[in-house]
């Protein structure tokens, strides 16, 4: 019962109600395709005091444009590796959309080497400049991005499980769309966990937890599990070598963002999904509904029970899971002790 209430305010859609605490949001990765709309939607978000928006190129016109946006709270754009942390100095919220998208024919997993150091200088600039804020990485590969700046966050003696978390928000979307749609209702009026990773089969929507029921055979849970992992691949395809979902992971981004916010101004019930450090199976880090409090993951909701299909799914996607922890932690190692992880070949996939 209390699970199905939880589920009820899933991934809700950013509702912007009042947050009466004024925050500092800072956006890495700011000038990129996810990081200018994501930017733009957290204009509309109440209690944002301050946003940072950091990149490597030139954030001046970005900042300035969004500045004039008729709402309240001050908007700062920050250029170049020497002002990451000035960027997120004091910030409640640092959101990460830096780094990479994928081509046709690339796994998220073959992002790593391109992506990995984003994770490494990001965890550090917070270890030096913002210890308590909440980090959220929407950078691929997610699996292994977390593990590698939890890593990061741990020998700098800063990690804090709670407030470091890998978004998949833009599952729980998708799930929602493709399940409104295919009981002609609204997205918005469908709640559905998904739990695993961010990747492939590791990602798995909990169809038989939905609500309202989505009554169905064995062979459309098995399409529309398969339609769900594979979305992002399908935006890929279609965006044919011009990168990969950007408007709605802005949405998504912003959907989470909200809810982390409202959590520390101190709203009660709010529920996401998000890939975290998590001791509710075997795998290090896991994706699962959480309820967000004052300081991130105030409490990880417990696995409901799940249909044979499921538990098929979650045993076989928990060694990748695991698999890809131990490759983000040795990349996050490897950079510690000073190698160098070479670089992603110029011609993948
Ligand atoms: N979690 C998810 O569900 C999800 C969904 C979509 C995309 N993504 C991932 O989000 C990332 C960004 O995607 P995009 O389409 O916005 O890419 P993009 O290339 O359009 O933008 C990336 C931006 O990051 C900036 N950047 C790169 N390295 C940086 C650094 N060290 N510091 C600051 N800024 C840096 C770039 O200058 C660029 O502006 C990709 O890795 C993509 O795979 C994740
Ligand atoms: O598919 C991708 O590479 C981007 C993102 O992870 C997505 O799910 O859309």
């Amino acid at each position: 019962m209390l699970l199905l209430t939880s589920l009820k305010s899933l991934a809700k859609p950013a509702t912007w109600g009042v947050v009466v605490r004024t925050l500092k949001v800072a956006v890495v990765g700011a000038g990129g395709g996810i990081g200018q709309p994501l930017s733009l939607l957290l204009r509309r978000c109440p209690g944002i005091d301050e946003l940072a928006l950091h990149d490597l190129s030139e954030m001046k016109g970005i900042a300035t444009d969004l500045s004039h946006i008729s709402q309240t709270g001050k908007v700062i754009g920050f250029t170049g590796e020497k002002e990451l942390e000035s960027a997120v100095s004091g910030a409640d919220v640092v959101v990460v959309a830096a780094g990479m998208p994928r081509l046709p024919g690339m796994q998220r997993d073959h992002l790593m080497a391109a992506n990995g150091n984003v994770a490494v200088k990001v965890a550090t600039a917070i270890s030096n400049a913002s210890p308590r804020a909440h980090l959220a990485f929407i950078t691929n590969p997610v699996n292994m991005i977390v593990p590698a700046a939890a890593e990061v966050l741990m020998a700098h003696g800063t990690f804090d499980s709670r407030r470091l978390f890998g978004i998949t928000t833009l599952d729980v979307v998708r799930s929602k769309k493709f399940i409104g749609d295919s009981m002609n209702i609204s997205p918005d009026d469908v709640n559905i966990p998904v739990i695993g990773g961010h990747a492939g089969i590791t990602i798995l929507p909990l169809i038989s937890q939905c609500q309202p029921i989505y009554r169905c055979d064995l062979q459309e849970i098995q399409n529309l599990t398969h339609r769900i992992q594979e979305a992002g691949t399908e935006v890929v395809n279609a965006k044919a070598g011009k990168g990969s979902a950007t408007l709605s992971m802005a949405y998504a981004g912003a959907t989470f963002v909200n809810s982390l916010l409202r959590g520390i101004a101190g709203q009660d019930g709010l529920i996401e999904c998000a890939f975290v450090a998590s001791k509710l199976t075997d795998a290090p880090f896991f994706a699962s509904p959480l309820e967000l409090g004052k300081d991130g993951i105030k409490r990880y909701i417990p696995l409901p029970q799940m249909s044979d299909y499921e538990k098929e799914a979650l045993e076989k996607l928990l060694p990748i899971l695991r698999q890809n922890a131990d490759e983000g932690i040795n990349f996050a190692k490897m950079i510690l002790s000073g190698q160098s992880h070479s670089p992603i070949p110029a011609a993948l996939p």
